[in-house]
Parts: C-alpha cells; structure tokens; sequence
C-alpha cells in the first residue's frame, strides 16, 4: 500500500516533464500501443518529441516489447497527441499503481480521451489471427484494482459506445469482443479457455483492465483495440509463442495505423 501511496504524486511530477520536454502544456489525446501495435505507431505521424520512458519520472523500462520504452508527442491534424509505447505489467513484478502509471500520467498531461491497444488470443470463434477487435467491455481477472480507498468507480460503459461506434464508422469490418485480463505470464490451459468462453470472455491478455480502471476513475473516455495475434490455447490445440505475436503486429501494421489515425483524425 506504501508503495501505491508512493505512486501518487508521481504521475503528475511526470506529466510535467512531459510538458516541458515537448513544449506542449496539455495533451488531450494518448494513445497506448502494446505489443504488436508499434510499427502501427509509425503511420500516425513522425513525433515532434520523443523521450526514453527511463528519463520520466516513475516509468521502468517495459521488458516485455525488448525495447526501452519511448513517449512521444505527435500532431496528427492540429492536435498534440502522447503516444505511449510499451507499458508496464503485473507479471513483471509490478504494483497496480506502476501499471497504470502511464494513463494516470497522460491524465494529468490533460489527457481526456485514451486509446488502448493491445495483443490478445482470440477465444470467439471467428475471430483470426491478425484482425483488430474493439474490446466491448472486460473482465478483471487479475485480482488486482489501482483503486484505493472507498470510491466506488462506475464501469457501466467503460468502454466508450460513442468512440466504438467512430472506430466502426472509419473500419466496418471490425467486430467487438470481451477481454478478460488476466496476470500471466503463463497462458492458459485448454481447459481456463473453456471457462473463459463459458464466463463470456472473446479475448484474453495480461494487460490493459487496470489501464482501463485507472481512466474511468480518472473520468477519461476510453476506446480499447485487440490485434488478435494468436488464437487461445486449445483452440486450435497450437502451442503459444511470443515470437508469433510480434509477427502478427508486424503484418497488420498498416491496417492497424490507417486505423488509429482514423479515430485520431476526428
Ligand atoms: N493470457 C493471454 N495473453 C495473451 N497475449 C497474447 I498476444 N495471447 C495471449 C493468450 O493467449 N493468453
């Protein structure tokens, strides 16, 4: 909890790095881009600013994308936009509140609207490997929350309809789905798939709910993205490898930026 405390000030101490850094007092708009999403990052636009996640205040160095972590300031139209690349999770021995450091930083840089974009294995059938999902809603199988205290955060639409129903006006094809979040690192057996799907979960990954959690308290909209890079075990009874995942990021990067810059644009 000392820890968590610690956390607290920390985001704001950070945000105002980033202003000074970037020159630019209020970022309205971050997006998080996780695994696979990062070559989508090139086709928002080439950023004015960019600094290592190491020379901002609370920030590790994400291990789980091997690379270091980098912030940047992009304009895409007339707008300042903070992306966020890489991010922190609980399997790396991470407190809640050092996982959400990054939304919690981008909403006090004037953040009001956060896109997250993940990698997660498919459950639905139907859904393949290297299509985008817009995550409908979650479940928190982490056991975890970055809440503390008594304040009792409403998750009704946590996912914003408005913003969902933009990202399906600029890509039609895409579908929606319920992503369980769960700690990892391992994944999951055959047999938690199937109580997956039985609970009504359509994705699952080791990120994003806490993220999410932290933007609603926070009082940020929110719009989530699935690049469904494998499909869950006992699904295709395939053997899982991360290797794959970053492969699938790496083929679906143009589909994935011409999207991102899509719902930036409005
Ligand atoms: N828990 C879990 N996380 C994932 N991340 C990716 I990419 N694929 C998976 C998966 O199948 N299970």
């Amino acid at each position: 909890m000392l820890a968590e405390k610690a956390m607290g000030g920390v985001s704001e101490l950070a945000a105002t790095a980033i202003a000074e850094r970037t020159g630019v007092p209020q970022h309205r708009v971050a997006v998080v881009l996780g695994s696979g999403w990062q070559e989508a990052a090139a086709v928002i636009g080439e950023p004015s600013t960019s600094i290592p996640m190491s020379e901002v205040p609370g920030f590790g160095s994400p291990t789980a994308q091997g690379h270091q972590g980098t912030i940047h300031s992009v304009t895409v139209g007339d707008s300042p936009v903070l992306l966020l690349m890489g991010r922190q999770h609980l399997y790396e021995g991470h407190e809640p509140s050092k996982v959400v450091h990054n939304v919690r930083t981008a909403l006090a840089a004037g953040a009001r609207t956060v896109l997250l974009t993940n990698a997660a294995g498919g459950i639905r059938d139907g859904l393949s490997v290297g299509e985008p999902v817009l995550i409908s809603d979650h479940i928190n199988l982490t056991g975890r929350t970055p809440i503390e205290g008594a304040n009792f955060v409403d998750l009704v639409d946590a996912w914003d309809p408005e913003l969902r129903s933009l990202a399906r006006e600029i890509d039609p094809s895409l579908t929606e789905g319920v992503y369980a979040g769960l700690t990892g690192p391992q994944y999951e057996t055959p047999a938690e798939i199937r109580m997956l799907r039985t609970i009504g979960a359509d994705l699952v990954g080791m990120s994003t709910v806490l993220e999410a959690i932290a933007c609603r308290e926070g009082g940020a909209k929110v719009l989530g993205i699935s690049l469904v890079t494998n499909l869950a075990a006992g699904v295709t009874g395939q053997h899982l490898s991360h290797a794959e995942v970053l492969a699938e990021g790496h083929a679906a990067a143009p589909r994935l930026g011409k999207l991102l810059r899509g719902v930036l644009e409005r």
